[in-house]
Protein backbone atom coordinates (compact mmCIF):
# COMPACT_ATOMS: atom_id res chain seq x y z
CA UNK A 1 0.00 0.00 0.00
CA UNK A 2 1.28 3.69 -0.94
CA UNK A 3 1.56 6.78 1.72
CA UNK A 4 -1.31 7.92 -0.43
CA UNK A 5 -3.70 4.88 -0.25
CA UNK A 6 -2.63 4.59 3.50
CA UNK A 7 -3.41 8.16 4.24
CA UNK A 8 -7.00 7.84 2.41
CA UNK A 9 -8.21 4.49 3.88
CA UNK A 10 -7.36 5.77 7.73
CA UNK A 11 -9.43 8.82 6.53
CA UNK A 12 -12.58 6.80 6.12
CA UNK A 13 -12.97 4.62 8.72
CA UNK A 14 -11.59 7.44 11.15
CA UNK A 15 -15.13 9.15 9.92
CA UNK A 16 -17.20 6.49 10.26
CA UNK A 17 -15.90 5.43 13.44
CA UNK A 18 -16.07 9.45 14.48
CA UNK A 19 -19.64 9.85 13.65
CA UNK A 20 -20.94 6.53 15.90
CA UNK A 21 -19.29 8.34 18.73
CA UNK A 22 -21.17 8.29 21.85
CA UNK A 23 -21.30 11.49 23.82
CA UNK A 24 -19.95 11.53 27.58
CA UNK A 25 -17.39 8.68 26.98
CA UNK A 26 -14.08 9.07 28.51
CA UNK A 27 -11.00 7.56 27.44
CA UNK A 28 -8.73 7.81 24.60
CA UNK A 29 -8.57 5.17 22.00
CA UNK A 30 -7.86 4.56 18.12
CA UNK A 31 -10.92 4.52 15.81
CA UNK A 32 -11.82 1.64 15.68
CA UNK A 33 -9.85 -0.61 18.28
CA UNK A 34 -11.37 -4.17 16.97
CA UNK A 35 -9.71 -3.56 13.49
CA UNK A 36 -6.08 -3.25 15.10
CA UNK A 37 -4.22 -6.65 15.06
CA UNK A 38 -1.35 -7.77 17.00
CA UNK A 39 0.89 -10.15 16.13
CA UNK A 40 3.13 -12.15 18.52
CA UNK A 41 5.57 -14.04 17.95
CA UNK A 42 7.95 -16.77 20.40
CA UNK A 43 5.33 -17.67 22.66
CA UNK A 44 5.11 -14.35 24.38
CA UNK A 45 2.49 -14.50 28.08
CA UNK A 46 -0.95 -15.01 28.21
CA UNK A 47 -1.08 -12.34 30.21
CA UNK A 48 0.28 -10.40 27.41
CA UNK A 49 -2.44 -11.66 24.50
CA UNK A 50 -5.19 -11.29 27.67
CA UNK A 51 -4.07 -7.19 27.94
CA UNK A 52 -4.16 -6.58 23.96
CA UNK A 53 -7.41 -8.66 24.23
CA UNK A 54 -8.87 -6.44 26.70
CA UNK A 55 -7.79 -3.74 24.41
CA UNK A 56 -10.29 -4.78 22.15
CA UNK A 57 -7.49 -5.65 19.43
CA UNK A 58 -7.41 -8.86 17.12
CA UNK A 59 -4.44 -11.09 18.46
CA UNK A 60 -2.43 -13.64 16.80
CA UNK A 61 0.18 -15.47 18.96
CA UNK A 62 2.38 -17.77 17.63
CA UNK A 63 5.02 -20.11 19.34
CA UNK A 64 8.12 -19.73 17.18
CA UNK A 65 10.39 -17.35 15.85
CA UNK A 66 9.79 -16.50 11.79
CA UNK A 67 12.34 -16.38 9.08
CA UNK A 68 12.73 -13.31 6.78
CA UNK A 69 10.81 -14.35 4.26
CA UNK A 70 7.93 -15.65 6.53
CA UNK A 71 7.92 -12.19 8.48
CA UNK A 72 7.79 -10.00 4.89
CA UNK A 73 4.35 -12.25 4.49
CA UNK A 74 2.82 -12.08 8.10
CA UNK A 75 3.92 -8.41 9.25
CA UNK A 76 1.93 -6.99 5.74
CA UNK A 77 -0.91 -5.89 7.52
CA UNK A 78 -0.54 -6.00 10.96
CA UNK A 79 -0.49 -2.75 13.38
CA UNK A 80 1.76 -4.21 16.53
CA UNK A 81 4.22 -7.21 16.80
CA UNK A 82 5.94 -8.23 19.35
CA UNK A 83 8.80 -10.38 19.62
CA UNK A 84 11.65 -11.78 21.79
CA UNK A 85 15.67 -11.70 20.97
CA UNK A 86 15.28 -14.18 18.11
CA UNK A 87 12.85 -12.28 15.65
CA UNK A 88 15.36 -10.62 13.30
CA UNK A 89 13.39 -7.31 12.32
CA UNK A 90 15.39 -5.98 9.48
CA UNK A 91 14.71 -2.86 7.43
CA UNK A 92 13.50 -5.54 4.44
CA UNK A 93 11.29 -7.17 7.16
CA UNK A 94 9.85 -3.33 8.24
CA UNK A 95 9.73 -1.92 4.41
CA UNK A 96 6.67 -4.58 4.15
CA UNK A 97 5.30 -3.73 7.43
CA UNK A 98 2.82 -0.99 5.77
CA UNK A 99 0.70 -0.32 8.71
CA UNK A 100 3.27 -1.25 11.67
CA UNK A 101 3.24 1.53 14.37
CA UNK A 102 4.79 -0.35 17.05
CA UNK A 103 6.82 -3.24 17.85
CA UNK A 104 7.21 -4.69 21.75
CA UNK A 105 10.31 -6.50 22.01
CA UNK A 106 9.18 -8.87 25.21
CA UNK A 107 12.83 -9.12 26.32
CA UNK A 108 15.83 -6.94 27.12
CA UNK A 109 17.78 -6.58 23.87
CA UNK A 110 16.57 -4.84 21.34
CA UNK A 111 20.05 -5.42 18.95
CA UNK A 112 17.66 -7.37 16.53
CA UNK A 113 15.23 -4.55 15.35
CA UNK A 114 16.85 -2.29 13.09
CA UNK A 115 15.98 0.56 15.69
CA UNK A 116 17.00 3.43 13.17
CA UNK A 117 14.82 2.31 10.40
CA UNK A 118 11.73 1.65 12.49
CA UNK A 119 12.29 5.59 14.09
CA UNK A 120 12.45 6.63 10.15
CA UNK A 121 9.09 5.07 9.44
CA UNK A 122 7.17 6.04 12.30
CA UNK A 123 7.16 2.66 14.63
CA UNK A 124 7.99 3.31 17.98
CA UNK A 125 9.77 -0.04 20.01
CA UNK A 126 9.40 -0.67 23.38
CA UNK A 127 11.41 -2.84 25.46
CA UNK A 128 11.30 -4.61 28.78
CA UNK A 129 14.44 -3.21 30.46
CA UNK A 130 14.70 -5.21 33.51
CA UNK A 131 11.73 -7.63 34.35
CA UNK A 132 13.73 -10.52 33.67
CA UNK A 133 17.31 -9.43 35.46
CA UNK A 134 16.61 -11.63 38.80
CA UNK A 135 16.28 -14.48 36.90
CA UNK A 136 19.39 -14.30 34.49
CA UNK A 137 20.87 -13.39 37.85
CA UNK A 138 19.47 -16.78 39.71
CA UNK A 139 20.54 -18.83 36.48
CA UNK A 140 24.34 -17.52 36.61
CA UNK A 141 24.49 -18.32 40.78
CA UNK A 142 23.38 -21.68 40.28
CA UNK A 143 26.10 -22.06 37.31
CA UNK A 144 28.82 -20.80 39.11
CA UNK A 145 28.14 -23.33 41.95
CA UNK A 146 27.53 -25.96 39.19
CA UNK A 147 30.89 -24.78 37.55
CA UNK A 148 33.02 -24.83 40.50
CA UNK A 149 31.45 -28.18 41.75
CA UNK A 150 31.65 -30.07 38.14
CA UNK A 151 28.30 -30.71 38.74
CA UNK A 152 27.28 -30.79 34.85
CA UNK A 153 30.59 -33.48 34.17
CA UNK A 154 29.27 -35.25 37.27
CA UNK A 155 25.65 -35.20 36.03
CA UNK A 156 26.39 -36.68 32.66
CA UNK A 157 28.61 -39.55 33.99
CA UNK A 158 25.71 -40.78 36.75
CA UNK A 159 23.10 -40.68 33.63
CA UNK A 160 25.56 -42.80 31.85
CA UNK A 161 26.06 -45.35 34.38
CA UNK A 162 29.36 -43.76 35.96
CA UNK A 163 30.32 -43.48 39.62
CA UNK A 164 32.88 -40.58 40.41
CA UNK A 165 33.05 -39.26 43.49
CA UNK A 166 36.05 -36.73 43.36
CA UNK A 167 36.99 -33.50 45.18
CA UNK A 168 39.85 -32.85 43.69
CA UNK A 169 39.52 -29.14 41.79
CA UNK A 170 36.13 -28.81 42.79
CA UNK A 171 35.68 -25.86 45.06
CA UNK A 172 33.69 -23.75 47.49
CA UNK A 173 32.29 -20.33 46.10
CA UNK A 174 32.79 -18.21 49.07
CA UNK A 175 36.03 -16.10 48.96
CA UNK A 176 36.75 -16.70 45.36
CA UNK A 177 36.29 -13.58 43.13
CA UNK A 178 33.16 -13.04 40.25
CA UNK A 179 33.65 -10.70 37.94
CA UNK A 180 30.78 -9.19 36.34
CA UNK A 181 31.52 -7.33 32.83
CA UNK A 182 28.48 -4.70 32.24
CA UNK A 183 26.55 -3.60 35.75
CA UNK A 184 23.67 -2.51 34.55
CA UNK A 185 20.23 -4.38 35.70
CA UNK A 186 21.61 -7.92 35.46
CA UNK A 187 24.97 -6.95 36.60
CA UNK A 188 23.85 -5.23 39.80
CA UNK A 189 21.19 -8.17 40.64
CA UNK A 190 23.91 -10.65 40.43
CA UNK A 191 26.63 -8.42 42.08
CA UNK A 192 24.07 -8.16 45.29
CA UNK A 193 22.79 -12.19 45.42
CA UNK A 194 27.17 -13.17 44.56
CA UNK A 195 27.82 -10.67 47.13
CA UNK A 196 25.19 -12.31 49.80
CA UNK A 197 26.96 -15.88 48.98
CA UNK A 198 30.37 -14.61 50.57
CA UNK A 199 32.11 -13.59 47.00
CA UNK A 200 34.19 -11.01 46.44
CA UNK A 201 32.56 -8.76 43.35
CA UNK A 202 34.67 -7.06 40.78
CA UNK A 203 33.02 -5.35 37.94
CA UNK A 204 33.86 -3.57 34.93
CA UNK A 205 31.39 -1.06 32.90
CA UNK A 206 32.03 1.54 30.17
CA UNK A 207 29.74 3.74 32.27
CA UNK A 208 31.01 4.92 35.98
CA UNK A 209 28.21 4.02 38.23
CA UNK A 210 27.59 3.21 41.92
CA UNK A 211 29.17 0.34 42.93
CA UNK A 212 26.42 -1.88 45.03
CA UNK A 213 27.57 -3.36 48.57
CA UNK A 214 31.23 -3.96 48.89
CA UNK A 215 31.33 -4.39 44.96
CA UNK A 216 34.25 -2.50 43.69
CA UNK A 217 34.61 -1.67 39.88
CA UNK A 218 38.13 -2.19 38.26
CA UNK A 219 39.45 0.44 35.83
CA UNK A 220 40.16 -1.77 32.54
CA UNK A 221 38.63 -5.14 31.31
CA UNK A 222 42.15 -6.88 31.49
CA UNK A 223 42.31 -5.63 35.32
CA UNK A 224 39.25 -7.90 35.35
CA UNK A 225 39.90 -10.48 33.59
CA UNK A 226 42.82 -11.32 35.60
CA UNK A 227 41.68 -11.23 38.94
CA UNK A 228 38.39 -13.49 38.51
CA UNK A 229 37.78 -16.39 39.07
CA UNK A 230 34.34 -16.38 37.37
CA UNK A 231 33.84 -13.80 34.40
CA UNK A 232 30.06 -13.38 33.45
CA UNK A 233 29.09 -10.97 30.68
CA UNK A 234 26.06 -8.73 31.14
CA UNK A 235 26.33 -6.36 27.99
CA UNK A 236 24.25 -5.42 25.04
CA UNK A 237 25.24 -6.73 21.54
CA UNK A 238 26.70 -3.50 20.08
CA UNK A 239 29.59 -2.95 17.32
CA UNK A 240 31.91 -2.40 20.30
CA UNK A 241 30.84 -5.68 22.08
CA UNK A 242 31.36 -8.14 19.50
CA UNK A 243 33.76 -10.84 20.04
CA UNK A 244 34.39 -8.51 22.93
CA UNK A 245 35.92 -12.18 25.09
CA UNK A 246 38.54 -13.36 22.29
CA UNK A 247 41.71 -15.96 22.41
CA UNK A 248 43.62 -12.99 23.89
CA UNK A 249 41.22 -11.87 26.43
CA UNK A 250 40.79 -15.47 27.32
CA UNK A 251 44.62 -15.86 27.87
CA UNK A 252 44.64 -13.07 30.09
CA UNK A 253 41.74 -14.96 32.44
CA UNK A 254 43.48 -17.03 35.48
CA UNK A 255 44.47 -20.53 34.69
CA UNK A 256 41.40 -22.64 36.41
CA UNK A 257 38.76 -19.48 36.08
CA UNK A 258 35.70 -19.95 34.43
CA UNK A 259 33.72 -17.90 31.96
CA UNK A 260 29.40 -17.76 31.65
CA UNK A 261 27.78 -15.78 28.80
CA UNK A 262 24.27 -15.03 29.30
CA UNK A 263 24.10 -12.02 27.00
CA UNK A 264 24.24 -12.05 23.45
CA UNK A 265 26.18 -14.85 21.87
CA UNK A 266 28.41 -12.41 19.46
CA UNK A 267 30.08 -11.24 22.90
CA UNK A 268 32.16 -14.62 22.96
CA UNK A 269 34.62 -16.35 20.32
CA UNK A 270 33.17 -19.66 20.56
CA UNK A 271 36.14 -21.02 18.70
CA UNK A 272 39.03 -19.29 20.81
CA UNK A 273 36.48 -20.86 24.34
CA UNK A 274 36.54 -23.94 22.87
CA UNK A 275 40.33 -24.57 22.91
CA UNK A 276 40.66 -22.59 26.13
CA UNK A 277 38.08 -25.56 27.89
CA UNK A 278 39.97 -28.45 25.30
CA UNK A 279 43.36 -27.26 26.77
CA UNK A 280 42.53 -27.28 30.22
CA UNK A 281 43.22 -23.04 30.51
CA UNK A 282 39.54 -22.67 31.67
CA UNK A 283 37.89 -24.96 34.02
CA UNK A 284 34.46 -24.54 32.39
CA UNK A 285 32.04 -22.37 30.81
CA UNK A 286 28.68 -22.01 31.22
CA UNK A 287 27.28 -20.82 28.03
CA UNK A 288 23.35 -19.93 26.94
CA UNK A 289 23.84 -17.72 23.88
CA UNK A 290 25.02 -18.10 20.77
CA UNK A 291 26.15 -16.34 17.17
CA UNK A 292 23.44 -19.06 15.68
CA UNK A 293 20.33 -20.03 17.33
CA UNK A 294 17.49 -22.40 16.19
CA UNK A 295 14.38 -20.62 15.46
CA UNK A 296 12.16 -22.86 17.06
CA UNK A 297 12.42 -25.71 19.55
CA UNK A 298 12.52 -28.91 18.89
CA UNK A 299 15.52 -28.17 16.22
CA UNK A 300 19.09 -29.54 15.62
CA UNK A 301 21.52 -27.55 17.40
CA UNK A 302 25.40 -27.80 17.21
CA UNK A 303 28.49 -26.11 18.35
CA UNK A 304 32.06 -26.20 18.83
CA UNK A 305 31.22 -25.84 22.75
CA UNK A 306 29.26 -29.58 22.64
CA UNK A 307 31.13 -32.41 24.28
CA UNK A 308 33.95 -30.05 26.18
CA UNK A 309 35.15 -30.43 29.72
CA UNK A 310 32.73 -28.71 32.53
CA UNK A 311 30.91 -26.95 30.25
CA UNK A 312 26.95 -26.03 31.15
CA UNK A 313 24.86 -25.39 27.17
CA UNK A 314 21.57 -24.22 27.91
CA UNK A 315 18.68 -23.09 25.27
CA UNK A 316 19.19 -19.14 25.87
CA UNK A 317 16.96 -19.88 28.92
CA UNK A 318 18.23 -16.83 31.12
CA UNK A 319 15.02 -15.04 31.47
CA UNK A 320 13.10 -17.69 30.35
CA UNK A 321 11.16 -18.28 33.89
CA UNK A 322 7.01 -17.75 34.80
CA UNK A 323 7.81 -14.72 37.13
CA UNK A 324 10.00 -12.73 34.53
CA UNK A 325 7.60 -13.45 31.29
CA UNK A 326 4.76 -12.36 33.58
CA UNK A 327 6.37 -9.05 34.48
CA UNK A 328 7.38 -9.03 30.73
CA UNK A 329 3.90 -9.55 29.58
CA UNK A 330 1.97 -6.83 31.64
CA UNK A 331 4.82 -4.14 31.55
CA UNK A 332 5.32 -4.32 27.03
CA UNK A 333 1.83 -5.29 26.20
CA UNK A 334 0.75 -1.81 28.30
CA UNK A 335 2.98 -0.10 26.26
CA UNK A 336 1.85 -1.06 23.03
CA UNK A 337 -1.96 -0.59 24.28
CA UNK A 338 -0.47 2.61 25.60
CA UNK A 339 1.28 4.07 22.42
CA UNK A 340 -1.57 2.73 20.31
CA UNK A 341 -4.51 4.17 22.18
CA UNK A 342 -2.95 7.50 23.61
CA UNK A 343 0.46 7.73 21.56
CA UNK A 344 2.43 7.58 24.95
CA UNK A 345 5.97 6.56 23.70
CA UNK A 346 7.48 7.14 27.35
CA UNK A 347 10.42 4.50 27.89
CA UNK A 348 10.50 3.72 23.96
CA UNK A 349 14.17 2.87 23.00
CA UNK A 350 14.01 4.60 19.18
CA UNK A 351 11.50 7.79 19.59
CA UNK A 352 11.24 10.76 21.00
CA UNK A 353 8.94 10.66 24.11
CA UNK A 354 5.66 12.05 25.40
CA UNK A 355 3.40 11.31 27.55
CA UNK A 356 0.82 13.80 27.30
CA UNK A 357 -1.80 13.49 30.13
CA UNK A 358 -5.86 14.17 28.91
CA UNK A 359 -7.54 17.13 30.17
CA UNK A 360 -10.38 16.56 32.49
CA UNK A 361 -13.49 15.11 30.87
CA UNK A 362 -15.44 17.11 28.38
CA UNK A 363 -18.74 16.33 26.64
CA UNK A 364 -17.24 18.15 23.33
CA UNK A 365 -16.54 16.32 20.54
CA UNK A 366 -12.47 15.85 21.50
CA UNK A 367 -9.62 14.15 19.86
CA UNK A 368 -5.98 13.74 19.86
CA UNK A 369 -4.11 14.33 17.02
CA UNK A 370 -0.60 11.96 16.60
CA UNK A 371 2.06 12.62 14.63
CA UNK A 372 5.42 11.97 13.63
CA UNK A 373 7.15 14.09 11.03
CA UNK A 374 10.73 14.34 9.78
CA UNK A 375 12.72 16.58 11.99
CA UNK A 376 13.45 19.68 9.92
CA UNK A 377 12.87 23.33 10.27
CA UNK A 378 9.17 24.98 9.62
CA UNK A 379 7.07 21.62 10.37
CA UNK A 380 5.31 22.68 13.61
CA UNK A 381 4.61 25.98 12.16
CA UNK A 382 2.45 23.81 8.95
CA UNK A 383 0.70 21.58 11.65
CA UNK A 384 -0.47 25.10 13.69
CA UNK A 385 -1.42 26.88 10.95
CA UNK A 386 -3.69 23.94 10.26
CA UNK A 387 -5.03 23.91 13.89
CA UNK A 388 -5.33 27.64 14.25
CA UNK A 389 -9.49 27.32 13.54
CA UNK A 390 -9.86 24.85 16.28
CA UNK A 391 -9.09 25.08 20.44
CA UNK A 392 -5.80 23.22 21.22
CA UNK A 393 -6.43 22.02 24.75
CA UNK A 394 -2.24 20.44 24.67
CA UNK A 395 0.13 20.10 23.08
CA UNK A 396 3.92 18.84 22.67
CA UNK A 397 6.12 18.18 20.66
CA UNK A 398 9.68 16.34 21.24
CA UNK A 399 12.34 15.02 18.22
CA UNK A 400 14.82 12.88 18.61
CA UNK A 401 17.63 12.23 15.71
CA UNK A 402 15.95 12.46 12.07
CA UNK A 403 12.52 12.33 13.66
CA UNK A 404 10.41 14.48 15.37
CA UNK A 405 6.98 13.27 17.59
CA UNK A 406 3.73 15.74 18.15
CA UNK A 407 0.45 15.25 20.10
CA UNK A 408 -2.05 17.52 20.58
CA UNK A 409 -5.80 17.14 22.10
CA UNK A 410 -8.47 19.61 20.32
CA UNK A 411 -11.61 20.29 20.49
CA UNK A 412 -13.81 20.77 17.86
CA UNK A 413 -17.07 22.21 16.96
CA UNK A 414 -18.28 19.97 13.90
CA UNK A 415 -17.05 16.46 14.62
CA UNK A 416 -16.41 16.31 10.15
CA UNK A 417 -13.79 18.67 10.61
CA UNK A 418 -11.34 15.63 11.85
CA UNK A 419 -11.41 14.98 8.26
CA UNK A 420 -10.24 18.88 6.96
CA UNK A 421 -7.53 18.46 9.73
CA UNK A 422 -6.38 14.72 9.38
CA UNK A 423 -6.28 15.41 5.58
CA UNK A 424 -4.13 18.78 6.20
CA UNK A 425 -1.72 17.00 8.84
CA UNK A 426 -1.07 14.10 6.77
CA UNK A 427 -0.57 15.80 3.37
CA UNK A 428 2.30 17.81 5.26
CA UNK A 429 5.40 16.74 3.38
CA UNK A 430 7.44 15.72 6.44
CA UNK A 431 5.11 13.97 7.37
CA UNK A 432 5.64 10.21 8.29
CA UNK A 433 2.19 8.70 9.99
CA UNK A 434 -0.97 10.66 11.54
CA UNK A 435 -2.88 9.29 13.65
CA UNK A 436 -6.01 10.52 15.29
CA UNK A 437 -7.44 9.15 18.71
CA UNK A 438 -10.99 10.09 20.41
CA UNK A 439 -12.36 10.06 22.82
CA UNK A 440 -14.74 7.34 23.51
O1 LIG B 1 17.12 -10.00 25.79
C1 LIG B 1 16.74 -10.67 26.76
O2 LIG B 1 15.96 -10.22 27.60
C2 LIG B 1 17.22 -12.08 26.96
O3 LIG B 1 18.18 -12.40 26.05
C3 LIG B 1 16.07 -13.06 26.92
O4 LIG B 1 15.56 -13.17 25.65
P1 LIG B 1 14.30 -14.11 25.34
O5 LIG B 1 13.08 -13.39 25.80
O6 LIG B 1 14.30 -14.31 23.86
O7 LIG B 1 14.49 -15.38 26.10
Amino acid sequence: MSDTERKSSATVSRRNSFNKREAGTKKLQPVSSESIKILFLENISEKAVEIVKNAGYQVESVSRSLNEEELIEKIKDVHGIGIRSKTRLNSRVLAAADNLQVIGCFCIGTNQVDLEYAASRGISVFNSPFSNSRSVAELIIAEIIMLSRKLGDRNNEMHAGEWNKVSKKCHEIRGKTVGIIGYGHIGTQLSVLAESMGMKVIWYDVLPLMPLGRSKSVGSLEELLVKADYVTLHVPETSETKNLIGEDEIRMMKKGACLLNASRGTVVDIKALAQALRNGHLAGAAVDVFPQEPFENGKFFESELAGCPNTILTPHIGGSTEEAQRMIGIEVASAIVGYMNTGASLNAVNFPEIDLKPGAVSDKHRLRIVNVHQNVPGVLQKINSILSKYNVDKQASDSRGEIAYYVADITLPDPEDINVIYAGISGITENIITRVLFEK
